[in-house]
């Protein structure tokens, strides 16, 4: 049936055979696994709409190859130490604590770029909503979903997949995905997915004021003042995604999502009651325990923040845009649901002039946020997943600054 599939394959790299592409291929192994993989029944089954839900679901007792990390890659959730940091109370920021609760989110963004916010406006029972709307969506039968897979997507705002990049990835991860990128509402009504669409719009619209009191508070702190006249150009684009996490027969060799950075603004993160979302402490964070990764646990009604790379460029390196991953369960199927903030891609970036003034160095250079987009989908996964901004092109690096010294050690798309 994939006969002419190969055999086109093999005439393009001149190969006589499959076997004789792979082994032709050998040094690059990740193109050549992806052209095997591509071949196989099961992956045109998860290309064709099932996900790995449908992998899992056909009854398997051990994951496939092609999903097994390498060992560096793999989790041990035996050695994770809980973050336990207590949540931050926004509905205090309109009080007589205000400035104390805006020191908390400042130095939380500074230490791990991740923290928990409680009473943030967000209604509980949409969030409650949101987490069921997810199981029920990945629940649809695969051609329902599969109508929305990027390469027929009937929207540009909507895609469907599985992975993050397949096609460059070494070890694919055990997630499926919808996200549905916000324009207007009109758009987002007829566009987005009828049995996610009410939900996400409410999501992003409750959402939008905790944004704005968030960007207040840790922009004020650079110097930076938020208006109307600016704000496009921190939270320009909205994306809402909502990832799928089926249960899995081998936790330990698996991830749900490898390691990276958010290449946003601020990501708004739902999680579920599972657990298994980790954040590895920043080498230059003054935390204790510094390039350890500790797990963020779940908080009924809390939501997860954390720093972009933007929001790290633009602080010239104080915000920290941590790497993060998440790893599978045996037990449960786990949702979470992101809303990725991020600027308009026209939009330039720089660290502001009031903090390079302060530091005495810009420790990045100016660049569009379009190309840094592209450089994250294109080239930033190179079968490890490290950092993005920890791998920022050198031409976006100030002179004499090199990634290391940042020690951002790690970039999802998911945006
Ligand atoms: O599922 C999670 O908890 C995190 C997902 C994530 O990091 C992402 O989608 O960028
Ligand atoms: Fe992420």
């Amino acid at each position: 049936m994939f006969e002419k599939e190969i055999e086109a394959t093999c005439l393009e790299f001149k190969a006589p055979s499959l076997q004789a592409l792979c082994k032709y291929k050998r040094n690059t192994l990740p193109t050549a696994y992806f052209y095997i993989l591509q071949f196989t029944p099961q992956w045109l089954q998860v290309r064709d709409g099932y996900g790995v839900k449908g992998i899992v679901d056909s009854g398997i007792s051990t994951v496939p190859r092609a999903y097994i990390q390498p060992p560096a890659e793999q989790i041990n959730k035996n050695n994770a130490t809980i973050c336990e940091i207590p949540p931050i109370d926004l509905s205090k920021l309109d009080g007589p604590e205000h400035d104390r609760v805006v020191n908390q989110i400042v130095r939380a963004a500074e230490t791990l770029g991740f923290f928990q916010v409680v009473n943030h406006g967000v209604p509980i029972e949409l969030l409650d909503s949101l987490k069921q709307t997810a199981h029920n969506f990945f629940g649809l039968p695969a051609e329902r979903k599969a109508v929305y897979r990027k390469e027929v997507s009937p929207s540009p705002l909507v895609k469907y997949g599985t992975s993050f990049v397949p096609e460059k990835e070494r070890a694919l991860e055990w997630k499926d995905y919808i996200s549905m990128a916000y324009t207007n509402d009109d758009e987002a009504l007829q566009q987005w997915p009828v049995e996610c669409r009410d939900d996400a719009l409410q999501y992003l619209k409750t959402s939008h004021q905790m944004v704005t009191k968030l960007l207040e508070a840790l922009l004020g702190n650079l110097g930076v003042e938020l208006d109307n006249s600016n704000i496009d150009a921190f939270i320009g684009k909205k994306m809402v995604n909502m990832n799928f996490y089926p249960t899995c027969p081998n936790p330990e060799l698996t991830v749900g999502v490898g390691r990276h950075s958010d290449m946003g603004t601020l990501t708004i993160l739902l999680q579920d009651g599972i657990g298994g979302l980790y954040v590895k402490v920043p080498e230059d964070s003054d935390m204790k325990n510094k390039g350890e990764w500790v797990e963020i646990p779940p908080i009924p009604g809390a939501i997860v923040i954390n720093v972009g790379d933007m929001l790290q460029i633009w602080s010239n390196g104080k915000y920290k845009s941590a790497e993060h991953r998440v790893r599978t369960t045996s037990t449960k199927s786990r949702v979470s649901i992101p809303i990725f903030v991020t600027p308009k891609a026209t939009q330039k970036i720089a660290p502001f002039p009031q903090v390079v003034e302060k530091d005495g160095v810009a420790r990045y250079k100016e660049f569009v946020f379009a190309d840094y987009m592209n450089s994250f989908f294109g080239n930033a996964h190179d079968g490890e997943r490290k950092s993005h901004v920890a791998k920022l092109p050198r031409h976006l690096l100030s002179p004499n600054q090199h990634a290391t010294s940042f020690s951002l050690s790690s970039t999802s798309p998911s945006l």
